[in-house]
């Protein structure tokens, strides 16, 4: 199910393109496979905001195969930080950077995110671009984490936050399946929207994304 107008929704996918013959092929490989990637229209709204923002340092958070590090790093010429905890996945995104001929710009992570940010903080990483796709249960975590390694007016992006409109209203989720994911991202949403030091507005762009400038200054470790 869309959260937009199905007839809306077909209307944006046919005005997408990727200039990359390689990526269009990892999205058709990843979309034959059901792998979850980025959504088209999706894709299409990060790759402008990382070239507007002239992103440098994006940290990734849930790689899957690698398709949407691949398109950050070609979109702007960005290096990427993709992390993954799914040894499968992690190992076909390792090997699809490779053969893509990324892997000077794109480093996969093998691990929990949560673990991993915790060892790149002690490292003193920064980043410009947070992108957050992974366990959507997990999403206040992954922000907590991700903020000590951001630089000034970084920008966190969390895709999936509407849920396919549950997180907007119960009846999309009638059998009641999600009620815990859907009552952590409603929290989570609430929090990030009323934080001093963050500025975030929430687009119903593919399955909803939000986007938060980081003022550094105000946030208190
Ligand atoms: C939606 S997919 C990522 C898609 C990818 N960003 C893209 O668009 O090409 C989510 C991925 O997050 C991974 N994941 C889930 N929880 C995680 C965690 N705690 N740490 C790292 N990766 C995680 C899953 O294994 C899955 O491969």
């Amino acid at each position: 199910m869309n959260i937009t107008n199905d007839i809306v929704t077909s209307y944006i996918e046919t005005l997408y393109k990727n200039d990359n013959p390689r990526l269009r092929e990892l999205r058709a490989f990843a979309e034959e496979r059901h792998v979850p990637v980025i959504l088209k229209d999706t894709e299409g709204l990060l790759l402008n905001i990382l070239r507007i923002k002239k992103a440098s340092h994006v940290l990734e958070i849930g790689s899957a195969v690698g398709y949407s590090a691949c398109c950050f790093a070609d979109s702007c010429g960005c290096k990427v930080i993709t992390v993954e905890s799914d040894k499968e996945a992690y190992d076909a995104a390792k090997s699809n950077i490779s053969e893509l001929g990324f892997s000077d710009k794109v480093q996969v992570r093998f691990g929990d995110a949560r673990d991993v940010l915790l060892q790149m903080a002690a490292e003193k990483e920064t980043f410009d671009v947070v992108f957050i796709d992974a366990a959507k249960s997990h999403y206040r975590e992954f922000w907590d984490l991700a903020l000590p390694l951001c630089s000034q007016d970084a920008l966190v992006i969390c895709d999936n936050v509407l849920m396919k409109g549950m997180t907007v209203s119960d009846e999309y989720d009638p059998g009641r399946r999600y009620k815990t994911s859907i009552r952590k991202m409603r929290e989570f949403i609430k929090y990030i929207t009323h934080l001093e030091y963050a500025d975030t507005c929430v687009l119903p762009v593919g399955d909803g994304v939000s986007v938060s400038v980081i003022d550094k200054d105000l946030y208190i470790l």
